[in-house]
Order: structure tokens, then sequence, then C-alpha cells
């Protein structure tokens, strides 16, 4: 088990770049499947996620290099199309292959029990119900699901939630599809927006990718080029410096990112006295005294407050001077790290979806626990600002979406070492 050891509090001063979106790269290495050539992804975070997605890509057949965040995938030796239990157990967003697979080879074998992060129920019945519009043949035995179809049909497809999973999976099964496919009420993340961009290159035919309504046209082929594809910047990465310069304070400048796709947080922040200043890809941050509670913080799809975000955000506003109250409205089971900060002294009172979070002058550091990705990186940022030593076990799970945490934090000036736990 890694630990991550906190030595609090910091002050985070300096500049840092920003890596490559998880929720994007993964995607984008699964829809690299499909290819008539060699692809080069590049500004690829060095993640947990990302290297369980090449096991499975190579599991497969196809041929993975990666090196100096960057992934050359040639799947012109592509062979399987079942994908058993230990990989897709791996993490989430295994599920993705379904698509791809589907696109591929018209049929798809894998386990319903993906894994990742127990945040919620996470059920993949909108996804289901997508492909039997589709006219794909789903059916699910012992715990796998099973996909095939003589060809992809078009049509329309309203998804009730604006869920990502499921656009995403629409998206890759839809491109070889004999006309017209219609996604209503997608979903709008900017990560969708990378991955229809990266198809597009391929020779995929899709419009719309960012707003509700997304228009496949259906190809024949691929295009046979190598293409060349550099990963979005990852807003959740980002927003997590943001909210450890409000816990924390001091002055950072987060480099090649893109502030568009972080307004709500740079929102909330400067109405709680951040000072902020954007370009077209920098965001500078100062932050001097107490933050200011009185913010109300709802998660909500994009362009709204990311769940993704709500821990980290929850951490700067523990030590806020006044009452802030967060609800979570997208997963059921995303306050895991308020027990670890009421811990480290913490006043936080939770009913159902929703946290009351009396800001409290300082936390202290102590031994804590992350359950999931997001709160274990709230608890780093708890850390952070905390009085004394911090140790956050666990650190596996921040490793899933976080590259090199503790190293990019001490450039900025915090004291952190990590070690094998206990
Ligand atoms: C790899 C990746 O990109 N992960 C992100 C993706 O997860 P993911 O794609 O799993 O999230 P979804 O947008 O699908 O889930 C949103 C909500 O819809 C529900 N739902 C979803 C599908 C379905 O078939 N049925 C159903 O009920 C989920 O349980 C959840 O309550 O979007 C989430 C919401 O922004 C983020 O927190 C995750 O970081
Ligand atoms: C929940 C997350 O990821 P995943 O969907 O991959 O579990 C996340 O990135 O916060």
């Amino acid at each position: 088990m890694q630990k991550l050891i906190i030595y609090g509090p910091a002050k985070l001063m300096g500049e840092i770049e920003v890596e490559g979106a998880k929720n994007a790269v993964l995607p984008i290495l699964t829809a690299s499947i499909l290819a008539e050539n060699k692809v080069i992804i590049t500004n690829v975070p060095d993640i947990a996620d990302v290297k369980h997605t090449l096991e499975i890509l190579k599991y497969l057949g196809c041929k993975v290099l990666f090196e100096n965040n960057t992934v050359v995938v040639d799947s012109r030796s592509i062979k399987k199309f079942v994908i058993p239990p230990e990989y897709t157990k791996l993490m989430r967003s295994s599920i993705l292959f379904m698509g791809a697979l589907l696109s591929k080879f018209k049929k798809v074998e894998l386990s319903n029990q993906t894994g990742g992060c127990e945040i919620g129920q996470r059920p993949i019945d909108l996804h289901i119900l997508a492909f039997r519009h589709l006219g794909i043949d789903v059916s699910e035995y012992d715990s796998r699901i099973i996909c095939k179809c003589e060809k992809i049909k078009s049509g329309e497809i309203f998804l009730p939630i604006p869920s990502v999973g499921a656009t995403e999976n629409i998206i890759l099964a839809s491109i070889f599809c004999d006309d017209k496919i219609v996604i209503k009420n997608a979903a709008k993340e900017p990560e969708i927006a990378d991955l229809c961009h990266f198809l597009n290159k391929l020779g995929a035919k899709i419009k719309g990718a960012g707003t509700h309504i997304i228009k496949i046209e259906g190809v024949k082929k691929l295009k046979n080029e190598e293409v060349v594809h550099r990963v979005i910047p990852d807003r959740i990465v980002a927003g997590t410096y943001l909210c450890a310069v409000a816990a924390c304070g001091e002055e950072v400048v987060l480099r090649g990112v893109f502030p568009r796709h972080l307004d709500s947080i740079l929102h909330i922040l400067k109405s709680a006295g951040c000072k902020i200043k954007e370009s077209k890809n920098e965001i500078w941050i100062k932050k001097e005294g107490r933050l200011k509670g009185g913010q109300r913080i709802t998660t909500h799809y994009y362009p709204g407050f990311p769940t993704d975000l709500q821990a980290p955000v929850c951490s700067a506003f523990v030590v806020a001077d006044g009452v802030t109250i967060i609800k979570e409205t997208i997963f059921e089971n995303r306050f895991k790290h308020i027990p670890e900060l009421i811990k480290m002294g913490a006043d936080i009172h939770v009913e159902k979806d929703i946290a009351v979070i009396n800001g409290v002058e300082k936390l202290r550091g102590c031994r804590v626990f992350a359950r999931d990705l997001r709160g274990g990186a709230a608890l780093f940022v708890a850390g952070l600002c905390a009085e004394g030593v911090t140790e956050v076990f666990e650190a596996e799970y921040i490793d899933r979406g976080y590259e090199k945490i503790e190293e990019k934090y001490s450039c900025l000036g915090a004291k952190i070492i990590r070690e094998k736990g206990e």
C-alpha cells in the first residue's frame, strides 16, 4: 500500500504545467483500435488508468509504446474481441471497449464487472438501451455482456441523462453506421469533443461534439494514414491545483490549461476572494488570508460544477471563513472523504446528498485513508494546508488520475514523501 506523507502547512508558489486529461485519453486510447494505421498520442499522463488501458490494448493484440508522455498504438495486429474480467476490473472506462470493439468486429464480449472507484451504482443501462436501438443484439450471462450485430443501424437516440460514458460508447459504436445516427441530450464534456476530434482525424464524420446534439455520419472505412493527436489538458487536475492554492494560499501559475473548461470553479474561487487572471493557456491564482465561505456549490453536468472536483473543493472550503454548502447530484456515494476530513478537525455535517461545511481556522495532520480517486486528492489538499504531518494511505487511488502528484506539488514548495504503507 502506498502512502503519501505531507508535512504541512504548505505555501504554494511557482509555475506548473498541467498534464493531459485522463478522461480524454482513456476513450482516445480505446478508439485507437479503430485506426487503419499507427496513431501517436501526445500529452498522455503517466497514470495508472493509462497503464491499465495499454494493458488491454496489448491483450487485444495491439503494439503499444509509451515513453515521455507519448503513446504509439499500432492496432493493425488486433485479433481479439473478448476482454476477460481481470482486465475490465482494472478500471471503469474499460466499458468503452464495447463500442470500439463493436465497430471493429461487429461483436464484443466482456465482463460487466468494471473496476474503478465505488462512488455510486454506476449502471450501464443507457449504454445497453442505446446499443439495442442501433440494432445490436445485447445479452448478459454470468456477469458477461455479449453484443453482436450484422450492421449498425441509423436512427436517433435520446439519452434521458447526458451520460459521458454512454455518449462515448454510442459514438464509438456508430462511426461505421449504415447512414446517420443522431444523439440527443448527449453529454457536452470537453473530453467528448476531444474524442470526436481524434476520431474525425482518423476519418470518422462526427459533428456537434461539445453540444447536446451529436450527429454521426457513417463511413465505409477510415483513412490509412498516421495520425498525431495531442490530448487536451486535465481540467480536474488543474481544478485540484486551484483548490490547493485556495486552501493553502500564495501564488501559482498553471500552464498549458484551457481556462474556459474551468469556468465553474474559477467563478466560485473568485467569489471566495482568490485573485485570478486567465489568458489563452494560463491561469494565475493568488490567495492571501482566509477563503470566504458562504458559497453554494451544486455538482452538475458540464458546463456546471464537475462532480470530480466536489471533493477537492470541499477541502478548500473546510478552512474558509463561514458556512459553505455542497450538493452532490451526480453520484450517490461521493462523500467518502468527509469522515477523514473530520478526523483532521473539519466541521462538516452530511444530510443525504448535502454537505454543510462550517469553516474552521485550521486542520491538523493525522492518518487518513483515500477511498476513491478524487476523495484521495481532497485528503492530499487537506494535508497540504493542515498543521503537522498528514499520512494519506491507499495513495494508489490518487495515482489512477494524478501524475506523480508528490513531485508536482514539491515543485511548488510543498514537502511530501511517498512510502510503502503498512
Ligand atoms: C472516464 C470518465 O470520463 N469518467 C467520468 C465520467 O464517468 P461516467 O461516464 O461513468 O459517468 P456518467 O456521465 O455516465 O454518469 C452520470 C450519472 O448517470 C448515471 N448513469 C450512467 C450511465 C447509465 O447507463 N446509467 C446511469 O444511470 C450514473 O450512475 C451517474 O449517476 O463522467 C462522470 C460524470 O461527469 C465523471 O465523474 C467521471 O470522471
Ligand atoms: C470517477 C472518475 O473516474 P472513472 O469514471 O474513471 O471512475 C474520476 O475521474 O473522478
